[in-house]
């Protein structure tokens, strides 16, 4: 590829081993004030991400998997510890927005606006806010290179009630891609999709991953998909969330539909699933 997205991976290099996102000695607890109830969500968090590493957390449900994904966002303070990303504490006034993408598990795309201009949104909200400067013309090309990426030739003047929910996923992909973050944060991104839409847009994701060399950090409730997709699993206990297990996904790579049928994939997978069951 002789293009922008091309030519950042180039630069990046995913072999020089770098921490991009780590979690030091975190504690969130929410209702601090003293007339309320608190809930201690996560407690004791130390986790590195390596630049370039594509990382699950999986645990069961209210363990504080969004929680942890919100804190490295910069959507919440930690009670305790801190988070850092590429070196520097996201509650820092250094801490840039741009080094972050973010996908959520409901697209976002507003309705009035075509697929190229909800490419842009998160673009127009960080110049209104100062948090970027520069070429619009240069974003503008990018978005049409991201059309390309995520696999929306030809929709780009489309609106988002003329896509499938697959499809306006691929969108809200493009918009966390806009501003080249070197990290994208995804919160169960494809749980609202049938499985064979999640199992195609398992597999466009690990392409991009492939293409752009950013450093993912998913949260999902399918632990298949976490096999599937990662470098590496972290397992959190039910609430307070601690980090109980780290798996490592020796996989080959690239991925494509007759891993699942591996003998490999099975083994990681039921030993996930089993220690999952222990935790309850
Ligand atoms: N704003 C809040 N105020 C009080 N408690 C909260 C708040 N947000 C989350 N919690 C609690 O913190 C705990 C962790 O929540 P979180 O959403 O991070 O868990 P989760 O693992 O992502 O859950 P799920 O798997 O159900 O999506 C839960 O018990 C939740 O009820």
């Amino acid at each position: 590829m002789s293009n922008n997205i091309a030519r950042d991976s180039a630069d990046s290099g995913r072999t020089a081993s770098k921490r991009m996102i780590t979690y030091d000695d975190v504690q969130k607890v929410y209702g601090t004030d003293p007339a309320e109830e608190s809930v201690t969500a996560l407690q004791d968090i130390d986790l590195n991400i390596e630049h370039g590493e594509f990382v699950s957390v999986v645990g069961p449900s209210g363990c504080g998997k969004s929680t942890l994904l919100h804190l490295a966002a910069g959507i919440l303070e930690p009670t305790d510890g801190s988070i850092k990303i590429n070196g520097t504490s996201v509650q820092s006034t250094q801490h840039q927005r741009k080094e972050v993408g973010l996908v959520f598990q409901h697209p976002v795309a507003l309705e009035w606006r075509t697929v190229r201009k909800n490419i842009m949104l998160p673009v127009q909200i960080l110049k209104e806010n100062g948090a970027i400067d520069g070429d619009m013309d240069e974003y503008r090309e990018r978005a049409d290179e991201l059309i390309s990426l995520v696999g929306l030739k030809g929709f780009g003047d489309s609106y988002p009630n003329e896509l499938s929910g697959g499809m306006q996923q691929r969108v809200t992909i493009s918009q966390a891609l806009i501003y080249n973050p070197s990290v994208l944060l995804m919160d169960e991104p494809f749980g609202s999709l049938d499985a064979m839409t999640k199992d195609e847009l398992n597999l466009e994701l690990l392409r991009i991953w492939r293409e752009t060399e950013k450093t993912i950090l998913f949260i999902t409730h399918d632990l298949d998909e976490a096999v599937f997709l990662s470098d590496r699993v972290v397992v959190l206990s039910p609430r307070p969330g601690e980090v109980v297990d780290e798996i490592e996904i020796d996989l080959e790579r690239p991925r494509n539909e007759e891993t699942r049928a591996t003998e490999r994939f099975v083994e990681l997978s039921t030993k996930l699933h089993q220690h999952f069951k222990s935790l309850k």
